[in-house]
């Protein structure tokens, strides 16, 4: 998983130190189809930042020639929860945007590797804490809380919000950046809004089959979400003072060759 704050915000996300992207490694449990296989996972967890490689499928002389030990800003145990991966690896960075600071949290890896799981258990812990955090400054600023999702897919953009699968035009502007026109921007009422137009793009996104993964997501999806803010009214001294961000939960495809996957028809056209 990977995290990518604005400037200020990765100081403060990491308390200190300069990294403007952290790394996470989260492995999974082995499935029933793999334990019945008696597949046995190729990686260990040898501490808090370092897997080990165990090349199970090398010759003793061979395994000497490859790197066994890879360190990253943290890496996630299989019987780890998502809660404890959220909270550990992604809260900081999500909640940032509440502080008017842009950030992004993506799943990358090959299919089946849990990139869906992860991120769909991370948006929805993120948002819930967004939502709570409004709540308790609702006294004194208010919010407004935006929601668009799109896809990408065989390189054309969908909006997830509606059904219409017309794919949209995609350009730079010079102000604003990188622009995707007619994209739906809802207005969050609340938690029952959200998990509604959630529901609504998961019932969108393109999926499939592979050898790996019975439901694989073909394409990948960006969620984002816009707070703005301002002091209530009464309070206002400043109107310098209002803040707006955007977080981007990002769930990429499966970073595989397609024909490792035997994904077949529309699905081997994709290129990542
Ligand atoms: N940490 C986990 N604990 C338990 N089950 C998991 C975990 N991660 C993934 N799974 C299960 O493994 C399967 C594959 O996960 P998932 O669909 O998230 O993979 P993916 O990387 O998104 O794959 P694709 O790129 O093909 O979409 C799913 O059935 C999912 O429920």
């Amino acid at each position: 998983m990977g995290l990518i704050g604005g400037e200020e915000g990765v100081q403060e996300a990491t308390a200190g130190r300069e990294e403007r992207i952290l790394v996470s490694v989260r492995l999974r449990p082995l499935n029933d189809k793999e334990i019945n296989k008696f597949d046995v996972c190729d990686w260990e967890c040898s501490n808090d930042t370092t897997i080990i490689y165990k090349n199970h499928n090398l010759s003793a002389s061979d395994r000497s020639l490859y790197p066994t030990s890879y360190t990253f800003d943290r890496v996630f145990r299989p019987g780890c929860p998502t809660r404890q991966v959220y909270e550990t690896a992604a809260k900081e960075v999500a909640l940032s945007v509440l502080k008017g600071i842009n950030a992004s949290i993506f799943a990358y890896g090959q299919t089946s590797s849990g990139k869906t799981y992860t991120m769909s258990g991370v948006t929805e812990y993120a948002i819930a804490d967004i939502f709570n955090q409004i709540g308790m400054e609702k006294e004194e600023r208010e919010f407004v809380l935006k929601f668009s999702a799109m896809e990408i897919y065989n390189e054309s953009v969908r909006d997830l919000l509606t059904a219409d699968a017309t794919p949209l035009r995609v350009f730079d502007d010079p102000e604003r950046g990188t622009v995707v026109e007619k994209l739906t921007e809802a207005t969050l009422r609340d938690w029952n809004h959200f998990k509604e137009l959630l529901s609504f793009c998961e019932a969108q996104r393109k999926i499939g089959e592979t050898s790996l993964n019975e439901a694989s997501s073909r394409s990948h999806q960006i969620l984002k979400f816009t707070v703005e803010s301002c002091p209530c009214d009464f309070l206002v001294i400043d109107r310098s003072s209002s803040l707006a961000a955007s977080v981007n939960f990002i769930d990429l495809a499966g970073s595989e060759r397609a024909s490792q996957t035997h994904a077949a028809g529309a699905r081997s056209n994709w290129s990542l």
